[in-house]
């Protein structure tokens, strides 16, 4: 993406002058009910300075009431939420500057592009509002920024989807907010465009450094886009850490299984250790004792075939070959495990003719999470 306003060094200077540093938001203890209901429960979070936050879970885990309590669109009963320091809970979306983006573009139908971005900026108290001439100013940089030049006089219903959403960003930027909160924004977007707009929003967050919060239910965006991911089970958080620690040590058989990707076996551990397709894996972290049931998670790039010769490996049966891509999956049913497993074996053994539905063949996990059963 060009550098925004690179046609326009003077001002550029000026807004970078004006730019403020990011902030940081601390949630502590942050409760809130419907009826009997818990929404969030005793949630504390932080967020740090300039961080793009992702939170993350299935429908109904919170993440929407989560966000729309930091921007102030939602009143909770326990809890406080800070900004910088400051206790923000009793503040309206518009008091704590929070640019907001909805899942639906909820732009001004009958306004065009250009009225859409300067709306927040027309409607501020006269004392407060920008002339007319650096209304224009600003927006004209805003839509460079998100990569609109030249649709300054079309009305939505004349644009795309996934442009709509990019004025539904110009137009949360346009007030220059202190942070900016994304509640599913490219939620109602096909696939294809959710995955061009994805690098489009992390380079635009590289541009403009505010501390970003967005909601998603789709695990690849979350890992792919975010600095840190909060996953959320039933209003409350399950884990946080950045993408590589929620993928390489995912805290607990919740995380595994929303994640997907996993085949899980019941097993039995042993003093801190339990076997599972001919490896011998340590519980959790691995600095406990535990003996008892447990829960094993392997996926299928972590499953090797090994051959006969080697005594580690357990027998399956070949029961489906999806022969495309770099490596070739293939589905296997294990003796004593009631669901197929999926395993990615090498091009070569597949070429070698050593792939085929019914053939049995030998194989180890390289590594799993192993979880005490409760
Ligand atoms: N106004 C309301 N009245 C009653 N219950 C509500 C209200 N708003 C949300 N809830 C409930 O609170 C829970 C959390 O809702 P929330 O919208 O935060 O979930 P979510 O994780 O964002 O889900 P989704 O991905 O479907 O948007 C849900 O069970 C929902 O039914």
């Amino acid at each position: 993406m060009p550098r925004a306003g690179a046609t326009n060094s003077r001002h550029d200077r000026d807004d970078a002058r004006t730019r403020r540093a990011p902030v940081r938001i601390d949630v502590e203890e942050l409760g809130k009910s419907y009826g009997d209901f818990a929404a969030l429960d005793n949630i504390s979070l932080t967020v740090r300075p300039g961080e793009l936050l992702a939170l993350l879970g299935p429908s109904g885990s919170g993440k929407t009431t989560l966000l729309r309590a930091i921007a102030g669109l939602t009143a909770t009963e326990e809890g406080i939420i800070r900004f910088d320091g400051e206790d923000a809970t009793s503040l309206s979306l518009r008091e704590r500057r929070v640019g907001f983006v909805f899942q639906q573009y909820a732009l001004f139908r009958h306004m065009t592009v250009f009225d859409n971005v300067a709306f927040g900026l027309r409607v501020r108290p006269r004392d407060e509002r920008p002339r007319t001439g650096e209304i224009a100013r600003r927006v004209r940089r805003l839509l460079e920024l998100v990569q609109l030049q030249g649709l300054e006089t079309r009305f939505p219903s004349q644009i795309s989807g996934g442009q709509r959403q990019r004025v539904a960003l110009a137009r949360a930027l346009a007030i220059e907010p202190t942070v900016l909160l994304l509640d599913e924004p490219f939620g109602a977007l096909d696939a294809k465009v959710r995955k061009e707009l994805r690098s489009w929003l992390r380079e635009l967050h590289t541009e403009t450094g505010l501390t970003t919060i967005f909601v998603t239910h789709d695990q690849e965006e979350a890992l792919e886009l975010a600095d840190r991911v909060v996953i959320m089970r039933a209003g409350r958080i399950e884990q946080i850490g950045t993408p590589a620690e929620i993928y390489d040590e995912p805290a607990t058989p919740y995380v595994c299984e929303f994640l997907g990707g996993v085949a899980r076996f019941d097993c039995t551990a042993k003093d801190g250790e339990a076997e599972i397709l001919g490896g011998l894996f340590p519980v959790g972290n691995g600095d406990g004792d535990y003996s008892g049931p447990a829960l094993a998670y392997v996926r299928a790039h972590e499953i090797e075939v090994v051959s006969r010769e080697q005594a580690e490996g357990v027998p399956a049966v070949i029961r489906a070959v999806r022969p495309f891509g770099p490596a070739i999956t293939v589905e296997l049913s294990i003796e004593g495990h009631h669901d197929r497993i999926e395993v990615s074996v090498p091009r070569e053994l597949y070429d070698g003719g050593e792939i085929a539905v019914g053939q049995g063949i030998f194989v180890r996990a390289m590594s799993a999470r192993i979880f005490p059963k409760d």
